[in-house]
């Protein structure tokens, strides 16, 4: 059984769809990202997965338990599996960063001592234990969402729900919060559902990510995966076209390995393959793999010119052809 499943999920308002028939699937441990435009209904997906909203249709389950259907009194049990981490960190401005992160203890009836303990636990492993007695208005942006993180972590949830958790961050305290969940994520097991606009955000914390548009899910699959896909669009020709015509440029994208790039490569395997190749462009998404993509134009395309890049790259694939003015 996965810690979360949810199964064709819908949700509306009014006659505006949110969501439209979302499935996946989130393993034990897993981190997920979801990105997606504004209103591409990621704040919708985190209101349900989180049991403050309902879908009209579909199945939520966590740890087996279908939180689109529970009655009240036992969805506000579950609610306690799952911790959120907000935008705008939420904290109470009266009380102190001790108590704040005592709260979610507070409400479960957890007694003083174990409190206590636990708060002083969860301070130290966000690096605030210095910090206990100060008010939020004290703290900076980063430190209060870690105290945030500790809040959420409290009630030892199942779950962490982040929603835009580093959006109102500088770029540096965002890489220090990254690390502490990415940390959180080790060494605790905790599973990590993400909303995010952020690509960076996706490519250094996420191990699946999955794409929303218009309230549907257009694409899913690692980083990796996504944000190739995301580059090439961006830097592809408009005039791409799938069919090769008279004289026009072939677009190819060789895998090579990142040892072979130390090497004049190009001017290499242009005299393997008597054929005039342009970079456009390299990707470096899979550099953790030892391995570059490389989009390069390729004057005329012959079977034989295609076998000597393969030969000599790890892979070469055509995506597409432009006309040779390009
Ligand atoms: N309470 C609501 N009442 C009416 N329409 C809503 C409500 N909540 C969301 N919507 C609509 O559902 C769609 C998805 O919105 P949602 O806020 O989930 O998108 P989002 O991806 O989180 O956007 P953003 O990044 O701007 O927060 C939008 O068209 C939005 O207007």
């Amino acid at each position: 059984m996965k810690l979360l499943e949810v199964e064709r999920l819908n949700r509306s308002f009014g006659g505006q769809v949110a969501l439209h028939d979302i499935s996946f699937n989130v393993g034990k441990g897993d981190r997920l990202g979801i990105i997606g435009r504004s209103g591409a209904g990621k704040s919708t997906l985190l209101r349900c997965l989180s049991g403050l909203d309902r879908p009209q249709s579909g199945r939520i389950l966590l740890e087996g338990e279908d939180m689109a259907v529970l009655p009240e009194a036992r969805l506000v049990l579950l609610r306690r599996r799952i911790g959120l981490v907000f935008q705008h960190f939420n904290l109470l401005t009266s009380r102190t960063v001790a108590a704040n992160v005592a709260l979610p203890l507070e409400i479960a009836r957890v007694p003083k001592a174990q409190r206590h303990k636990r708060v002083a636990e969860l301070l130290d492993l966000v690096g605030l234990a210095d910090h206990a007695g100060k008010y939020p208005a004290m703290l900076s942006g980063g430190q209060k969402q870690r105290v945030g993180i500790a809040r959420a972590l409290a009630a030892q949830p199942a779950l962490l729900l982040c929603d835009e958790a580093t959006s109102a961050l500088d770029p540096e305290t965002t890489e220090a919060i990254l690390a502490l969940l990415a940390d959180i994520n080790r060494v605790l097991g905790l599973t990590i559902v993400f909303i995010t606009h952020e690509m960076d955000v996706v490519r250094r914390l996420a191990q699946q990510v999955l794409v929303l548009e218009k309230g549907r899910i257009v694409a899913r699959g690692t980083p990796a995966d996504i944000l190739d896909a995301n580059q090439l669009d961006a830097i592809l020709p408009p005039n791409l076209s799938q069919t090769p015509h008279d004289g026009s440029h072939a677009i190819v994208r060789l895998t090579v390995t990142a040892q072979a790039m130390l090497a004049p490569l190009l001017q290499m395997l242009e005299q393997q393959c008597q054929a005039k190749l342009t970079l456009l462009q390299t990707l470096p998404a899979r550099e953790e793999e030892g391995l570059v993509d490389l989009v390069v134009q390729m004057d005329g395309l012959a079977v034989s010119t295609m076998n000597a890049l393969q030969a000599h790259a790890c892979a070469a694939e055509v995506i597409g052809y432009v006309p040779a003015y390009s």
